[in-house]
């Protein structure tokens, strides 16, 4: 079902290793976790005082013909303090599921926001999200019933446990008798569990997989009425998510009535014992009612057994998700902060392939002045794209020697080298917000006046920079995007520029507005661009001709045009329109 997505674990961690990696990123809600059992402690001797009283007031009644004594008072005191610190089990418990739920949902945002670009290169996006929310969901539902239900309910078990074996362990402990057989029948049922939620969890991933194509790609999707394909695929994952669902809960379905007949057997038990014992005089008949009602406290975790192992392996399940998610290899981060050196970019013999694909760059060599301007062109596929990558460290060469600015990249901090880079692609990635917001991402600390000038400068002077452009500024025309981009990266103010196409998807029109916005951008700054329409490359000062991932010929564009060689031909090819 994966197709060719890589498999991110090579084993399946166990289900301890998975416990203590939670609790480990959650050592820090600690303390509030033993205020939870610390209150539901509190809350458990406060019953178990109510059940002592109500003894001794059905005991003494016998004797002495009256209910209103040092143990009422006592009864009425308890049920003032059960209140209040039932109150607080609760209401820690809740806190406790969402603190952690909280550090799980930054710490799996920050490594997404840190992922490896080639790792990401082989996951869906939809499955991504889906560890990133879903399974985080599932995770902190089942903390959440655990810590504000059943961790109180267990810690009131134990204690009504320690008080009724007090009263009358040969009750307690007959009563008991069957609850470990029926629990190693549960733990064998569920069993299979987790593996169900794995698969449940992943056709999930898929279905989202699917929806983000439609949403994402709509109008190709419209265009080429990929509608009914695409409601096939997620109807299938769908199927698949509802068959691994049905598999989980076919198990959770028997445990649960095994649950019930845990809490009910030992009551059972408890009423036909007791009265034998109490006709033997072995027990008082307050002892026997105290018996029942501690047995109602001591059966609830007992019969909830089967919705915690439930609960738990769901959990593990997705817990293991999002830790493979956090195991993915993140980018290279160290380095140090570099000071800019006269040299701007060097590469040297540089080589460089994506995961199982052929070579795309091979011994690449070329360096730039600072300052300068220059063009990468080449056909379709030679590697122009990719050495745009490279020099923004979103791939790691596998061969050869980059240096920037006279540093080799790798020495520098990956940070501190992308604010030495501004870069405009050929689809201008905008947020969500107003064209405003968009450039001022460009500098943090830059004035209102700052973020004007740059808007004038991108010629962007006839437009309502304040208004909201909707998702990935879908609301405005491809040529003001990518106006919008240059405002944002004349914000930036870096000194090397990086242009991918930013005018290929443009109307004559637009392309203009565009490149003359690109000439105010790139003044003063060392640039690289990929052009497509090789005529606007008259003024560059140098060209670089890339074939078969080398450069093959360097030159002004009218050298390059004498030379009659490839770059010549690509030319002809273009005004041929071929
Ligand atoms: N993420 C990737 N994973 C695998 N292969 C890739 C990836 N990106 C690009 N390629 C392949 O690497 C080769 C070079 O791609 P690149 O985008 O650098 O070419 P280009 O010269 O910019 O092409 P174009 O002019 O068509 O945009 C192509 O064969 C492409 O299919």
């Amino acid at each position: 079902m994966n197709g060719g997505i890589m498999p991110l674990y090579e084993a399946t961690p166990s289900t301890l290793q998975v416990v203590q990696r939670y609790l480990s990123v959650n050592a820090k809600h600690t303390p509030i976790l033993v205020a939870t059992i610390v209150f539901s402690l509190l809350t458990s001797s406060v019953l178990s005082v109510i059940t002592q009283c109500l003894r001794a007031i059905i005991d003494d009644y016998g004797i002495t013909g009256t209910v209103f004594n040092t143990q009422t008072a006592l009864l009425l005191i308890s049920l003032t303090v059960f209140i209040p610190s039932q109150y607080l089990q609760q209401f820690l418990g809740i806190k406790c599921s969402e603190m952690c739920d909280r550090t799980m949902r930054e710490n799996t945002f920050a490594v997404v926001s840190r992922m490896n670009k080639q790792t990401l290169d082989t996951q869906r996006t939809g499955d991504i999200l889906s560890r990133a929310n879903s399974d985080l969901s599932q995770i902190n539902g089942a903390l959440h019933n655990y810590f504000s239900v059943r961790l109180p309910q267990q810690v009131i078990g134990l204690v009504a446990l320690i008080v009724s074996l007090f009263i009358s362990w040969q009750l307690t402990v007959f009563s008991l008798a069957i609850v470990p057989f029926i629990a190693v029948l549960q733990v064998k049922i569920s069993a299979p569990l987790t593996g169900f939620v794995l698969q449940w969890q992943r056709a999930a991933g898929e279905s989202l997989s699917i929806a983000n194509n439609l949403m994402g790609g709509y109008e190709v999707a419209k265009a080429y009425n990929l509608g009914q394909l695409l409601r096939q695929r997620y109807d299938a994952a769908v199927d698949q998510a509802a068959s691994s669902g049905m598999n989980a809960n076919r198990a959770t379905i028997w445990l649960s009535p095994l649950g019930q007949v845990m809490f009910f057997f030992p009551q059972i038990i408890i009423c036909g014992f007791g009265v034998y014992l109490a006709n033997a005089h072995q027990i008082t008949s307050g002892g026997v009612m105290s018996v029942i009602i501690l047995s109602v406290f001591i059966g609830n975790p007992i019969g909830d057994f089967s919705a915690v192992l439930t609960d738990f392996k769901t959990a593990r399940g997705c817990a293991s998700r999002v830790f493979e998610l956090w195991d993915m290899p993140a980018e290279q981060t160290g380095g140090t902060v570099m000071k800019p050196k006269e040299d701007a970019i060097l590469l040297e013999n540089v080589s460089f392939s994506y995961p199982g694909k052929p070579a795309v760059l091979n011994g690449l060599s070329f360096s730039i002045k600072q300052g300068e301007q220059i063009a990468i062109v080449g056909g379709s596929g030679s590697g122009k794209s990719t050495v745009i990558k490279l020099l923004m460290a979103l791939y790691r060469k596998d061969e050869g020697k980059i240096s920037i600015f006279g540093h080799a990249i790798e020495a520098w901090s990956t940070e501190a080298l992308r604010d030495h880079i501004s870069y405009v692609g050929q689809d201008t990635y905008l947020f969500t917000g107003s064209i405003w917001d968009n450039v001022a991402v460009g500098n943090r600390n830059a004035s209102n006046e700052n973020i004007q000038a740059a808007l004038d400068a991108a010629l962007l002077n006839d437009i309502d920079v304040r208004r909201e452009i909707g998702e990935r500024g879908f609301h405005l025309s491809g040529g003001q995007r990518q106006r919008v981009a240059i405002a944002r990266a004349i914000m930036k103010d870096a000194p090397l520029l990086l242009l991918d196409e930013p005018t290929s998807a443009l109307d004559t029109q637009n392309e203009a507005l565009v490149s003359e916005a690109l000439r105010r951008l790139a003044k003063g700054c060392t640039t690289i661009v990929i052009a497509h329409r090789l005529s606007a490359l008259r003024n560059i000062d140098r060209i670089l001709c890339l074939e078969d991932g080398r450069i093959v010929e360097s030159g002004t564009h009218e050298q390059l045009m004498t030379l009659q060689g490839a770059y010549y031909r690509l030319y002809q090819t273009q005004e041929a329109g071929i």
